[in-house]
């Protein structure tokens, strides 16, 4: 039942080509974190998610299909249950001590050197981290994890790439 229902609100965001492209997947964003008083964000930008798109969309359509949409939206509501567990003073920000706990939470093992360069990517400049920058860095994450791992076929931790599959990689993201 909720299946079907899930494919209902896919099919009214996704409109007739049955994809979701920047602009519908920005509006269902925006619309939800709104009802979220506890998450802070002056909304997704455009910018924002063509790349989560980019970084969600397997088949390569350029849109992301109801699979990629349900595991990304699926990600997004697991990613947002630990962004309100480490925004301790509900500020509706993390702060770049607790976005540590959360990246750690969420699976990801980086290094001291990683969590500087999040901090200096994401964080605004009173070093706190809000909901539509958290989101985008987890599914940068995820992305770039299952990226590496798929062609990591020997999983030895060390992959061989060609400058054009490189840049395959990094600017489709
Ligand atoms: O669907 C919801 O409103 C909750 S349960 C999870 C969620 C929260 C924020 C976003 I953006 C997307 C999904």
């Amino acid at each position: 039942e909720e299946q079907k229902q899930f494919r209902n609100i896919f099919r009214q965001i996704a409109g007739d080509d049955m994809e979701i492209n920047a602009e519908e997947l920005r509006n269902v964003l925006n619309n939800v974190v709104k009802k979220h008083k506890d998450l802070r964000s002056e909304g997704f930008e455009l910018e924002s998610c063509r790349s989560m798109i980019a970084l969600m969309d397997t088949d390569g359509s350029g849109k992301i299909n109801f699979d990629e949409f349900r595991h990304l939206w699926d990600k997004i509501k697991s990613w947002q249950k630990i962004f309100k567990r480490y925004d301790t003073d509900h500020s509706g920000t993390i702060n770049s001590y607790e976005m540590r706990n959360a990246v750690n939470d969420a699976g990801f093992r980086l290094n001291n050197q990683l969590y500087d360069i999040i901090t200096m990517r994401y964080a605004d400049k009173n070093m706190n981290i809000d909901f539509d920058s958290f989101i985008c860095c987890f599914v940068r994450l995820d992305a770039m994890f299952r990226a590496f791992h798929a062609f990591d076929k020997d999983g030895d931790g060390i992959i061989k790439l060609n400058v054009l599959e490189w840049l395959q990689l990094t600017l489709y993201a």
